[in-house]
């Protein structure tokens, strides 16, 4: 092989790649052939209205559910960030990182993921000595241990405090850029959702129903006021700035 071939973008595998999903509970179909597919690097955030389908893709994504039709095509278990940080209270921050890790090396791993989300000093310390925020960093220092090729957030900055989140969206930022996991991050906050996307999909019964690819150098080419419009928000209501 070339070393313009290991190169190429092209030889590098899709993150996930989603075919004909389907998933109903009892007679409600909750998604219906659903086509998806996110490269290494791609970070791409999921809006929808609640109940429109948004977790249940993400748990069958991240393997946590069954599906009833489709294909799932991803090359390993991705690594899955939810809403609440699910750090186990009786280990010290280290070993919560580390859990799953079967190496040696598994300390000194976890304690270069935890330098690198800002707690490279607190390795011994316990989640209950955390504020929310240090929390959800340790939780995202445990997904990226793993060197995941898919990465799932499910409303990770949701309870955080607005400067907060915004020093998580830097601190993500800087994470995917540097690991290069595809994305797949749901969120109801459409600034967020701005921020953050190479691409932004918004979900309605159970379908993909609108998509945009952001161009990063320049303006937003899509504003909060469009997004609103397709996730039905009227605009009736005042739109705060
Ligand atoms: N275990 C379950 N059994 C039956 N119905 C379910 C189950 N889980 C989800 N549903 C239904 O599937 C639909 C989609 O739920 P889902 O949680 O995926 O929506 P969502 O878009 O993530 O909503 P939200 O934004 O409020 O979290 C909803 O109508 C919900 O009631």
């Amino acid at each position: 092989m070339t070393l313009h071939a290991v190169l190429s973008p092209a030889a590098i595998a899709p993150a996930v790649v989603v075919t004909g999903l389907h998933r109903a509970y009892g007679s409600r179909v909750v998604i219906e052939n659903l086509n998806l597919r996110i490269e290494r690097g791609e970070f791409v955030v999921l809006l929808g209205e609640s109940g429109c389908g948004k977790t249940t893709l993400l748990r069958a994504l991240a393997g946590l559910d069954a599906i009833d039709g489709g294909r799932i095509t991803a090359p390993r278990r991705p690594a899955v960030v939810f809403q609440e940080h699910r750090l186990l209270p009786w280990d010290s921050l280290w070993r919560n990182v580390a859990l799953g890790l079967d190496a040696s090396d598994a300390r000194q791993r976890a304690a270069t993921a935890l330098t690198e989300v800002g707690l490279g000093g607190r390795l011994d310390d316990w989640p209950r000595n955390l504020s929310g925020g240090q929390a959800q960093r340790v939780a995202l220092a445990r997904a990226l241990v793993q060197e995941p090729e898919l990465l799932l957030l499910d409303e990770p900055f949701a309870a955080l405090d607005a400067l907060t989140r915004i020093r998580m969206h830097d601190l993500v930022r800087e994470l995917v850029a540097a690991h290069r996991p595809g994305v797949l991050l749901v969120t109801h906050d459409v600034d967020e959702a701005i921020a953050l996307a190479d691409r932004i999909l918004v979900m309605r019964e159970g379908r993909i129903a609108f998509e945009h690819r952001m161009k990063r150098n320049g303006a937003a080419p899509i504003g909060r006021a469009e997004l609103l419009a397709e996730l039905g928000v009227g605009t009736s209501h005042p739109i705060p700035a």
